[in-house]
């Protein structure tokens, strides 16, 4: 019987099980199939996927994001901050500032202590990916898609696709409540034009400095929040001359809210919170 200690996180509703790699050991090869079965709320766990932490030679630490149909993510925003809660709180780190490695490069994280309790974590992402070649998608790969015509289950859409180490395309509509996000969502997400499929985000501009924001995730369908997709519709959005480049941004999400900016030097820092749900150990069926 393979038993392994785990830790459930989650960053606005957006929850993971975190397996910490400095003391437990799980096979490489199952990994996708142990994420499936973690997440599966009726006989695992419940969780929108599987996260790692692991040892890395690059940074304190590394991250590693399974969706819960088991593909691996090669970035997750809301990861990042319980990452980086769980490192301080369990002293995997000596500082309040480290970098952690993804599959899509090193971040920054700087956490604010209360009473030695990590409340709010800012992660700095890191410039976003503006190419057709690398979000990857499909057309002229020196080309960005920035308000692009593009056709989705009969109907056109004008559209704006960023990467943030992970693929996301963004749709604005006018009332976030109406927004197609379990229609529309799944058939965009498996569109052929993007290789690496995509992250699906419906957004309504409130003001230039606030939006109304819902997620159609690749590989975990609807989410509380999506941080990756949140950095990447601040993006959007200034691209688009809705909010201004340089100024913060407040992005009304599911599960709650998240300040963005992306900042005049060219990265994108994104703040939020970060929780603890539980602890316990987790019996793998074979
Ligand atoms: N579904 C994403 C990974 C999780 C991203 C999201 N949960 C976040 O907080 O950024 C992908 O396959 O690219």
């Amino acid at each position: 019987m393979t038993l392994f200690k785990f830790t459930k996180m989650h960053g606005l509703g957006n929850n993971y099980i975190y397996v910490n790699l400095f003391e437990e050991q799980l096979e490489e090869a199952k990994l996708p199939e142990i994420a499936k079965q973690v997440a599966n709320v009726y006989t695992g766990i419940g969780s929108d996927g599987l996260i790692l932490i692991c040892p890395s030679d690059k940074a304190e630490v590394k991250m590693r994001i399974f969706n819960n149909d088991g593909s691996e993510g090669k970035n997750c925003g809301n990861g990042l901050r319980c990452v980086a809660k769980y490192a301080v709180e369990h002293k995997l780190v000596s500082d309040t500032e480290f970098k952690i490695e993804t599959l899509s490069g090193l971040v920054e994280a700087k956490v604010q202590l209360e009473n030695d309790q990590v409340k709010l974590v800012t992660v700095d992402m890191g410039e976003p990916r503006l190419l057709k070649s690398q979000i990857p998608m499909a057309g002229d790969g020196n080309e960005k898609t920035i308000n692009e015509k593009m056709e989705f289950d009969g109907q056109i859409y004008e559209v704006t696709t960023v990467s943030m180490g992970n693929p996301h395309v963004i749709f604005y509509v006018d009332d976030i409540n109406q927004a197609p996000v379990t229609t529309l969502g799944p058939i965009v997400e498996k569109d052929e034009r993007f290789q690496e499929g995509v992250n699906v985000e419906f957004v309504q501009v409130v003001s230039e400095k606030e939006l109304h924001f819902r997620v159609w995730e690749r590989g975990s369908g609807v989410t509380q929040a999506c941080g990756t997709g949140a950095c990447a519709a601040v993006v959007s959005s200034v691209l688009n001359n809705y909010t201004n480049h340089g100024e913060e941004t407040t992005v009304h999400l599911a599960g709650g809210d998240l300040q963005i900016k992306w900042t005049k030097a060219g990265t994108v820092l994104m703040t939020g919170p970060a929780e603890v749900i539980c602890e316990g150990t987790y019996y793998l069926s074979e």
